[in-house]
């Protein structure tokens, strides 16, 4: 195992980390996860548990979104708490430690967080307000939420079988989860040309703990090596991309790597694409577990409240939050 030395993404059963699954089975399934996400930072995750209908109306919903008049997406645009319609090129990944990003990406998308009671204590506060729907189409909303639900049950129990992968109690991560940061972008992709520095999505890293992705069959998604050769991440039926993000990366004291990946839609057909990203609460202080440590290893990281982090990384690279700021 090397670290970003892989030429394709290993599939994972996720049997193991079900409820009444052996001791056994939850143990290879543990040490599958660890030795992906030590060397490409990737998998595609097998038997995760999540309603294949429930995905695939997920996916249309995405589409029917999308060709909803503009006016009626523009009317969605977003707003200051991150939710809603971003039309084509408004973000560029000025933070992109991976490439020089000069053009913005080749894809729009409606924004979906986590929904926040109007009479939640924290409703108001950064990145805690309502999401943005179509009126004329109420099953993008019931799906979304619905989706939502389910894959924050996968990021949980995703998040127990990395704590054991990284020698900590199963329920290690959860105290940092217990209001968390979701994020479900329903991404359209249209063809685009081959053309020089012009991406779907620029090569990048994602910010957070996990992403889950689920793609259609169109392809596009790529993975960067350590020899700096693209890896393509073709869909793979019953199975979503998983891939470590930033904070998590940081969080392990680097033994999990945060890999760069972009999209290019070379194909003659529009791409739709649902990531989820499952993020701690804005409270969390993420700190390298002291417990995790080996003899004589020290913690790369400082501590930091990951909402601080979050804003920092959201307000440099969205075009509307830059002239708010
Ligand atoms: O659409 C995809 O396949 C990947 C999207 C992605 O990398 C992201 O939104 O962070
Ligand atoms: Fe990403």
């Amino acid at each position: 195992m090397m670290k970003g030395d892989f030429d394709n993404i290993p599939i994972v059963s996720l049997a193991g980390l079900a409820e009444d699954a052996a001791p056994e089975e939850r143990a290879k399934t543990v040490a599958a996860l660890k030795e992906a996400l030590e060397t490409s930072g990737f998998a595609y995750l097998a038997d995760h548990g999540v309603s294949e209908d429930l995905v695939e109306k997920m996916r249309q919903m995405n589409m029917a979104f999308h060709d909803l008049p503009m006016e009626e997406k523009m009317a969605l645009k977003i707003n200051g708490f991150h939710r809603g319609y971003m039309p084509m090129s408004s973000s560029t990944i000025v933070t992109s430690s991976v490439a020089k990003v000069t053009k913005p990406n080749r894809s729009e998308s409606l924004m979906v967080m986590h929904e926040v009671p109007e009479d939640a204590p924290y409703a108001g506060e950064p990145l805690q307000g309502p999401n943005q729907f179509p009126a004329s189409l109420p099953e993008v909303a019931e799906t979304a939420r619905a989706y939502m639900t389910e894959m924050t049950g996968l990021g949980e129990r995703i998040a127990g079988g990395l704590a054991e992968a990284l020698g900590l109690e199963r329920d290690w991560f959860k105290q940092y989860f217990d209001n968390p940061t979701l994020f479900l972008r329903l991404l359209h992709y249209p063809e685009q040309p081959d053309e020089e520095e012009l991406f779907g999505s620029a090569p990048h890293t994602d910010y957070g703990f996990v992403t889950l992705l689920k793609q259609d069959n169109v392809g596009g998604l790529e993975v960067r090596n350590k020899r700096n050769e693209w890896i393509p991440a073709p869909p793979i039926d019953g199975t979503f991309v998983m891939n470590v993000g930033d904070i998590l990366a940081k969080w392990s004291n680097g033994r999990f790597v945060s890999t760069p990946h972009r999209v290019r839609n070379l194909s003659r057909r529009d791409r739709y694409s649902q990531p989820f990203f499952y993020d701690p609460s804005m409270s969390a202080l993420v700190e390298c577990p002291p417990a995790m440590l080996e003899a004589g290893e020290t913690p790369q990281m400082e501590p930091v409240l990951y909402g601080d982090y979050l804003l920092e990384r959201l307000n440099k690279n969205y075009d509307y939050r830059k002239k708010a700021s």
